[in-house]
């Protein structure tokens, strides 16, 4: 039995219709991969918009204080209406924030003394560190970040510590610290002999490892009179360079309309009265590792500290 090949001879017809349908099929092709581009380019334009619209929005509210290039030769200051939170405290004259703000001075502290404390900040806080991104070395009470928790240093590491830190380490703090004062005083007109030392004073090291408990999260929008009680001016000492050593990090004064910014370098000393006229919270650290220092200060002598000291 013979079989018989099944299927449609090619009639000069049959072929004509192949090569329509060929056509349809690639005219098709053509035209869904024109839309494909279409699509993509059209998304890229509407991102592109986007992004070009949230930058000038977000470049239009953000200013920059004082960058990290700049040398401020003269305390940068800004003046902004004292809020309402002092009235809730007892007021002490001569001290109690009557005319409130912000400045930045680089005049106040050396490269050289800022580079020595930076040393003193590195050699304090690799005796730990926290698991997550942010430790504090506290010179006063001597808490240090350790894992998730923290341990006092004078009493973990005893006599041991003389080798970590010397008397000069401490003269200097001493020495920066009655510096940082007069200047706050004479800035808002203040009777330096009214103003104390209040805690907490630390060193901060701050890298990008994730956070791993509240303590790590140093970024959040907060107002020192409220996180710390005592405070009536906060000063900053920072002991890196934004751009150079770190990026992120910047401090951040979040006013009601816009965002003012500090570009940390070494040496640059930022204070500001500490109630609610000065929001401000530090931009997520995004590379390298930036120290500072915090110095503050209260108009209340009981809550005024002592120079820290080696016991
Ligand atoms: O390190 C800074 O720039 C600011 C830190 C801060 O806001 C604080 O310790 O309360
Ligand atoms: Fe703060």
């Amino acid at each position: 039995m013979t079989v018989q090949r099944r299927g449609i001879s090619k009639t000069p017809e049959s072929s004509a219709i192949e090569k329509k349908i060929k056509r349809g099929n690639a005219q098709r092709q053509a035209s869904s991969w024109r839309g494909n581009v279409t699509t993509l380019l059209l998304l890229t334009g509407v991102t592109g918009l986007v992004s070009w619209m949230y930058f000038s929005w977000a470049d239009d509210f953000t200013h920059t204080l004082v960058s990290r290039g700049e040398i401020l030769t003269q305390p940068r200051v800004f003046t902004v209406e004292c809020s309402e939170d002092y009235k809730k405290y007892k007021f002490f004259p001569g001290c109690t924030p009557t005319k409130c703000g912000r400045a930045i001075t680089d005049s106040a502290v050396t490269l050289e003394e800022a580079q020595k404390l930076r040393r003193l900040a590195e050699r304090g806080l690799s005796l730990a560190g926290s698991d997550g991104g942010a430790s504090i070395l506290d010179l006063h009470s001597g808490a240090l970040s350790m894992g998730k928790q923290f341990v006092n240093v004078y009493r973990y590491f005893k006599n041991e510590i003389r080798d970590v830190f010397t008397e000069d380490d401490f003269e200097l703090y001493r020495d920066v610290r009655s510096r940082i004062q007069k200047i706050i005083a004479e800035t808002f007109g203040l009777d330096s002999k009214q103003m104390y030392l209040t805690k907490p004073t630390f060193f901060s090291r701050i890298n990008s490892t994730s956070a791993k408990t509240t303590h790590d999260e140093y970024w959040h929008p907060h107002i020192d009179k409220e996180t710390y009680g005592s405070f009536d001016y906060t000063s900053l000492l920072y002991l890196s360079d934004y751009g150079m050593e770190f990026g992120g990090g910047r401090f951040v004064f979040m006013d009601p309309s816009s965002n003012r910014t500090v570009e940390p370098r070494a040496g640059r000393v930022s204070f500001f009265s500490s109630g609610s006229e000065n929001l401000h919270r530090v931009e997520k650290v995004t590379w390298g590792t930036r120290y500072a220092i915090t110095v503050s200060f209260t108009c209340d002598p009981d809550y005024a500290i002592d120079n820290p000291s080696l016991p």
